[in-house]
């Protein structure tokens, strides 16, 4: 064998033979893939995450493999790049040359955190929230959903309404999933959702921040449908919006079931 010779290039190569099934698949790639990320923040600080990936393209009918390897060969490159939600759109676009397509797609989702200061004490801790980030490209175009989950505190109306003392309460879990012509930082987007719970929650209380929590959510009931509507609101008026959903679920404490709602729009 010349030595000079790449090994690979004596090797079968399966996946680029054609296919005479005449199926296109939609979409084929990787999934549950766990790389660290670090993402680029507004204040120019840089926060260190761990996400979960997907990335898929479309095949057309005649081919019969995929290029399975370069999408975490395409993860490589970008790996110590701090990331933002537009920096992750270039990703996409990037992906279809280099896997020779013409659709694709590429999800991350991470735990994002924020250092959050007690309402009355002003200790400080972080909290931490769940996005994912879906980039669509097709050609020369891609579109990034931001999707955030945002837990909040909820307390029912009817029941302080019916009750001598007393209202039961929960944790809520908020998600909004938007897309927009401009960009929203994850901070803005956490903070404009977890003004509409009954209360906000915060890693780290003293007790003069939970005589606080427990007074502004008796102060402030929301059912389930109060909590997605008042959402919803907020983002219906947001300059730029091209569509978003809003869906929320209260871990109920008096069932062993939640109630849950959607608005979209
Ligand atoms: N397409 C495809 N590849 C798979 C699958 N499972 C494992 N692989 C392997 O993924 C490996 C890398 O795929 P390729 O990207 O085509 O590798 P390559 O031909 O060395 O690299 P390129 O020349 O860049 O395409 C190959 O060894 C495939 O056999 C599968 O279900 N589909």
């Amino acid at each position: 064998m010349n030595s000079q010779i790449e090994p690979s290039v004596l090797m079968p190569d399966v996946q680029s033979t054609l296919d005479e099934r005449h199926i296109t698949i939609q979409r084929v790639g990787i999934r549950q893939v766990k790389q660290p990320m670090l993402l680029q923040l507004a204040d120019g600080s840089v926060q260190a995450t761990i996400a979960e990936w997907t990335f898929t393209v479309m095949l057309p009918a005649h081919e019969k493999g995929t290029h399975m390897s370069r999408f975490m060969a395409l993860l490589n490159t970008w790996r110590n790049r701090p990331m933002t939600a537009e920096t992750f759109r270039a990703m996409a676009l990037e992906m279809l040359p280099l896997l020779h397509a013409e659709k694709g797609d590429i999800t991350a989702t991470f735990p994002y955190f924020i250092n959050k200061k007690a309402p009355v004490s002003g200790v400080e801790s972080l909290m931490d929230y769940q996005v994912t980030w879906v980039a669509r490209a097709q050609g020369q175009q891609a579109v990034v959903e931001q999707t955030v989950l945002v837990p909040v505190m909820s307390l029912c109306p009817c029941s302080k309404a019916i009750s001598e003392y007393g209202a039961h309460n929960q944790r809520s879990h908020v998600t909004v999933s938007l897309i927009a012509e401009q960009h929203y930082e994850l901070d803005d987007l956490i903070r404009r959702i977890e003004a509409q719970g009954s209360c906000e929650l915060w890693g780290l209380l003293k007790r003069t921040d939970e005589k606080y929590v427990t007074e502004r959510s008796y102060d402030n009931p929301k059912f389930v449908e109060d909590l997605v509507r008042d959402v919803a609101a907020v983002f219906q008026k947001l300059p730029g919006v091209v569509s978003y959903r809003v869906e929320a679920e209260n871990f109920e404490s008096i069932h062993n079931h939640s109630a849950y709602a959607v608005v979209e729009g």
